[in-house]
């Protein structure tokens, strides 16, 4: 127990003078343990100061990424400098187009790719796709059912700060960048243009046509980002260019896209606007096929691109528009005349394309000489005048069979009528197309004519008919020797899948 003696011994003691300055002992401690306090308090507030400030540095940071191009981070720094991944097919990367003098941007963009900068650009989104994963941003994605919400910060992380040197082309709706997600995944960043009010309504379009649209030959969108005046898109990356580069760029004297390749272009594509016309509800029409819009992977399968100009259609109502979009050249002409949009649009323009992967000319070229310059009236007039061997694009080594090359035709200017009702849906275009391969087929296993199914023979005889009355000529005459018929080949319904 602590007595009234043990007190006052503590009492005494305490009481004693030290050796420093002659303080008493219980001054000293007290001394000693305020100025503990003091040191104690100004630790702390140093420590609470410094949190401060990192913290405001933070929000200041964040306030200034609305800048399109942030200084590069460490990880993008990381990614560019990783040596370049295994070549992963045997294709060599798309030609460059010729620069198109009417476009905005072209000349800039027409040095990029003569210059070889567009190999640069290339090899860096290459490179970025070799490091999968060495980002950390995933926080700040959000889900959304279909797809995603993207901040501008992580788009800008993917795209090196939508740096020129991630370019991968420009369209009349914005600039598409290459980006690498945090999880490894390669995107095309679709920048639309803000051009005040246009660019949001397409993009509400396109985000709303599409993010629900997943087929094989559409390219996917998987999210988007509205940040201020910032509208993005962000699509899967298909890897090997689009159809015009490969059809009209220099690609030597021989092209690698031999005529089978081409038929399943032509097909897929077809499949592809028949998912959009007969498998969604409301249908969507395109509004805008075009051999730039059909994107190509590395195994040479087409996917439909740049839904900026669909408009969603109610079932059985045609839509009229007071401003009429597409591009010169593939554009039907009732839609041109009047505004007058359906389905049967898009089938024009799809013809237009046909014609254009089999011959290899654009649907208009001031180049050719008179007569040639339209692409449907020349080879209208190579048909009629029986010269429809001539019409294949020169760079194919290895020429079609006649009557491959005349069905292709024959579809092509079908879907060309003038008269939008007379041509054919975009799901019979497949039969037509389907049924060559099934004739092929049957041609190769049995080496003649002899089982030809029954489909194809009506079909055949269906065209011919049609074909007589429209434009005469060489087509029409290939049904003539069809005297066979079989019942083996029943085609189903298509589900366009
Ligand atoms: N998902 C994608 N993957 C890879 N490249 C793409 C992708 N989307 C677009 N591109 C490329 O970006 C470029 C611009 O495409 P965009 O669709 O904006 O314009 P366009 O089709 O050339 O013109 P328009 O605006 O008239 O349709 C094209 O070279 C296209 O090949």
């Amino acid at each position: 127990m602590f007595s009234v003696y043990d007190a006052a011994f503590v009492d005494t003691e305490l009481s004693k003078r030290t050796s420093i300055f002659g303080l008493r002992l219980w001054v000293l401690i007290g001394i000693l343990v305020g100025s503990l306090i003091v040191i104690t308090l100004f630790l702390l507030s140093l420590c609470l100061t410094s949190r401060r400030r990192h913290h405001h540095h933070h929000h200041h940071h964040h306030k200034h990424r609305r800048h399109p191009t942030p200084p590069i981070s460490k990880e993008i720094l990381e990614i560019v400098h990783v040596p370049p991944p295994p070549d992963t097919g045997h294709l060599p990367p798309p030609p460059p187009l010729p620069p198109k003098p009417d476009h905005p941007r072209s000349a800039a963009m027409a040095a990029l790719y003569s210059s070889g900068e567009s190999r640069a650009a290339a090899s860096v989104c290459e490179t970025a796709s070799s490091s999968l994963g060495s980002g950390s941003v995933g926080p700040e994605v959000s889900h959304l059912g279909w797809g995603r919400w993207y901040t501008l910060r992580e788009l800008e992380s993917a795209t090196n700060g939508l740096c020129e040197e991630n370019v991968i082309g420009e369209g009349g709706y914005g600039i598409v960048y290459c980006g690498l997600l945090p999880d490894g995944t390669k995107v095309a960043v679709k920048n639309l243009l803000n051009n005040k009010g246009q660019a949001e309504r397409e993009f509400k379009v396109e985000v709303e046509a599409i993010g629900r649209v997943r087929h094989k030959n559409l390219v996917r969108l998987l999210g988007y980002c509205v940040e201020g005046e910032y509208r993005m898109l962000v699509y899967e990356y298909v890897n090997n260019g689009n159809l015009e580069q490969w059809l009209h760029g220099d690609a030597g004297p021989v092209s690698p896209m031999t005529w089978d390749i081409r038929m399943n272009i032509i097909l897929g594509t077809a499949k592809g606007l028949a998912y959009l016309h007969e498998g969604l509800e409301p249908k969507v029409v395109h509004r805008d096929v075009k051999s730039s819009n059909i994107l190509i992977d590395r195994q040479w399968n087409p996917k439909v691109s740049d839904f900026g100009l669909a408009k969603l259609l109610s079932a059985d109502h045609s839509y009229v528009t007071t401003r009429v979009m597409g591009t010169f050249g593939y554009v039907a002409p009732e839609y041109a005349c009047t505004g007058m949009l359906t389905e049967k649009s898009d089938v024009y323009s799809f013809g237009i394309l046909i014609m254009e992967i089999i011959t290899g000319r654009s649907p208009v070229d001031y180049s050719k000489p008179q007569g040639e310059v339209n692409l449907i009236e020349w080879l209208k007039s190579m048909v009629g005048n029986r010269k429809s061997e001539e019409v294949v694009d020169p760079k194919i080594a290895e020429k079609p069979s006649s009557r491959a090359l005349k069905r292709a035709l024959l579809v092509a200017l079908r879907c060309v009528d003038p008269d939008a009702a007379k041509r054919p849906k975009i799901g019979h275009v497949i039969h037509m197309l389907e049924a060559e391969d099934l004739l092929f087929r049957d041609d190769r296993r049995s080496g003649g004519e002899s089982s030809r199914s029954h489909r194809d023979y009506q079909l055949e005889h269906k065209d011919s008919r049609l074909d007589k009355r429209k434009i005469g000529g060489e087509i029409t005459d290939q049904s003539e020797d069809d005297s066979t018929t079989s019942s083996r080949h029943h085609p189903q319904p298509t589900r366009w899948r």
